[in-house]
């Protein structure tokens, strides 16, 4: 399989490594581009076998499998610039916001398309991504985007419907837990820890706390329970996040970004 990726920005890089880490494809067989030349030529650099084009009219007839990581205002041009080429690639968009509908309407009658959303772990193995295809989209097509976003992390096929709101939580979440990771650093250093111990405790614990939900299967509130002892330290800090409005803040956060997706679409 040849794989294009347009635009070398933080996600599409993210994702490229993560697909090349994982051995999915060889780095001589991805091409890819960027307006920006030293965004390609810093991925380039990374992975001196990957194939450098000027532009996506170039880069989509060569590609089997396109993954689509410009910014949502320039899908539009990009592929209706792409639309009468003779060879149309499957194209994979991670654009926010942007529609099947939208997608398919740009590329052609005839073009296969499929929304996704990943997020930045993916660039460690470590991410989560959902998808929809379009009507035109083959079974085999659905296949790909769950191999190339699976070989990143977990994968889920779902309904349209429910990309905005997976883009509120997954898809911008890793901004909401390295705030609080922060933010629980700050804590510690509060307290007198010093900053670097104090980072590498509060990181460890969201990894650990994560994994357990996870791994067991069991609620987050059964295994809050059992951190917190009766008249103990725990319950001492959770009062302190629900008078400060913690859940409340993430409720809110997910619902206004799950917002700003749908207005991504214009
Ligand atoms: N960042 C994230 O965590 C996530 C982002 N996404 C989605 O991924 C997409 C990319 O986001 P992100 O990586 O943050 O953005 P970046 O701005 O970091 O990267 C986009 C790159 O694409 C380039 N570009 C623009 N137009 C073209 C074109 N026609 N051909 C080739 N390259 C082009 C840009 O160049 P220039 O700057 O010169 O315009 C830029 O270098 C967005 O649609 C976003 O919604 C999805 C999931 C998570
Ligand atoms: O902030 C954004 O719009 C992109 C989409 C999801 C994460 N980053």
């Amino acid at each position: 399989m040849k794989l294009g990726l347009i635009g070398c920005g933080k996600m599409g890089s993210a994702l490229l490594n993560g697909v090349l880490a994982a051995g999915l494809v060889k780095p001589e067989d991805v091409l890819i581009c960027d307006a920006y030349a030293t965004a390609a030529m810093q991925l380039k650099n990374r992975h001196p076998s990957l194939i450098v084009v000027s532009d996506a009219a170039e880069l989509a007839p060569q590609a089997d499998v396109v993954i689509l990581a410009v910014k949502p205002k320039d899908i539009r041009p990009l592929l209706e610039n792409c639309a009468s080429l003779k060879k149309s690639p499957l194209w994979l968009s991670i654009a926010a916001g942007i529609t099947l509908k939208q997608l398919q309407d740009w590329s052609g009658p005839k073009a296969r398309v499929i929304r996704s959303m990943p997020n930045t772990p993916a660039q460690i193995g470590k991410g989560y991504s959902a998808f929809a295809k379009g009507s035109t989209a083959t079974d085999s097509d659905a296949q790909i985007a769950r191999d190339l976003l699976g070989a990143v992390g977990l994968v889920d096929e779902v309904p349209e419907y429910l990309l905005d709101s997976i883009t509120g939580l997954s898809g911008s979440g890793p901004a909401y837990v390295f705030t609080i990771i922060e933010a629980l650093a700050d804590g510690g250093v509060l307290m007198g820890l010093p900053r670097d111990a104090a980072l590498r405790a509060a990181a460890q614990t969201v990894v650990g706390a994560a994994q357990m939900v996870i791994d067991t299967a069991q609620h987050p509130a059964s295994l809050r329970d059992a951190v917190t002892s009766p008249g103990g330290t725990t319950i001492a800090g959770l009062e302190q996040l629900e008078k400060h409005g913690l859940r409340n803040a993430l409720l809110q956060a997910v619902r206004k970004a799950t917002e700003r997706s749908r207005e991504l679409a214009g």
